[in-house]
C-alpha cells in the first residue's frame, strides 16, 4: 500500500536562547491504514516532530509529503485547508469550547471547511458521536460531561472531515486507565474498520505496544523502529 504519510530529512533547531539541533535528520514513512505511536524520553523531541508532521509547525527544513503531495513550502492558507481536510489531531487536553454543545464542537472544523451543507455537517456529526457511543450527549453542553466524554468528543471532532491520517499527542494522557483503553479501543477499530492510519506519540508502554510500529527517539533521532 502507498504511504499516506512521508518524512525526508527533518532537521529543526531552535534558536533562542542558543542553537539546539532538536531534529536530526528525521525520515519515516507510514502506510494506510498503519497504527504507529511514537515513544522516547522527555525531550527527545516527540512532540516537535509531531507538530511538523501535523503541518502546525513550518519552520524545519526537510521534506513532507502528504498522500503522496509535497506540503512542505505551502503557503499558509492552502496548508491550513489541506491540514482541516487530511489531518485530524487529538491533544492530551480536549481543546473543547465549554460554551458550545458537544454537537456544535464536533460540527466546527467541517464549518470551517465550509464543503457541505449545515444539515449535511450535523448529520455527520452525529454519525460520529454515535459511533463513539456518545449521542446521547449531543445537546450538552461541553462543560456538563466527564473527562473521558470529553476527550471521546474530541476524536468525533477530529474525524468530522474523515481525514486520512489521525494524530494524537498524549491523547490518554489526562485520563484514567478505564478512559485511556477506551480511546486506546476506538483508535484499533478505526484503524481495522475504516483503514485509518493513526500516529500517537505516548508515554504508555501498555498502549504502544499494541500498535503496529513503535518509533523510538532518543535525542532527536528515530533509534528503532
Ligand atoms: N520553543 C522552544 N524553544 C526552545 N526549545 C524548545 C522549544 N520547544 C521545545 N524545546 C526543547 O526541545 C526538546 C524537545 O521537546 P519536545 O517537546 O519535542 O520533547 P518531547 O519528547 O515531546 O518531551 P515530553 O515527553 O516531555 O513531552 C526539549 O529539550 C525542549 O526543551
Amino acid at each position: 500500500m502507498g504511504l499516506i504519510l512521508e518524512a525526508k530529512n527533518i532537521n529543526k533547531h531552535f534558536y533562542k536562547p542558543k542553537d539546539f539541533h532538536v531534529l536530526k535528520d528525521i525520515s519515516f514513512g507510514i502506510e494506510a491504514g498503519e497504527f504507529v505511536s511514537i515513544m522516547g524520553k522527555s525531550g527527545s523531541g516527540k512532540s516537535t516532530l509531531l507538530y511538523i508532521l501535523s503541518t502546525m509547525d513550518t519552520d524545519y527544513s526537510g521534506s513532507l509529503f502528504l498522500n503522496g503531495g509535497l506540503i512542505t513550502g505551502k503557503e499558509h492558507q492552502e496548508l491550513s485547508r489541506i491540514r482541516n481536510k487530511n489531518i485530524g489531531f487529538v491533544f492530551q487536553f480536549h481543546y473543547l469550547l465549554s460554551e458550545f454543545s458537544v454537537l456544535e464542537n464536533v460540527m466546527l472544523p467541517a464549518k470551517k471547511l465550509a464543503e457541505k451543507s449545515y444539515d449535511e455537517i450535523e448529520h455527520d456529526a452525529l454519525e460520529k458521536l454515535n459511533m463513539l457511543h456518545i449521542g446521547h450527549l449531543a445537546t450538552k453542553k461541553a462543560s456538563r460531561i466527564s473527562g473521558g466524554e470529553k476527550q471521546r468528543v474530541a476524536i468525533a471532532r477530529a474525524l468530522i472531515n474523515n481525514p486520512t491520517i489521525l494524530m494524537g499527542d498524549e491523547p490518554t494522557g489526562n485520563l484514567d486507565s478505564f478512559n485511556a483503553e477506551n480511546v486506546f479501543q476506538i483508535f484499533k477499530q478505526l484503524k481495522e474498520e475504516q483503514a485509518l492510519s493513526l500516529l500517537v506519540v505516548t508515554h504508555d508502554g501498555d498502549f504502544a505496544k499494541r500498535t503496529d510500529r513503535i518509533i523510538q527517539m532518543e535525542d532527536g533521532r528515530i533509534v528503532h523502529q
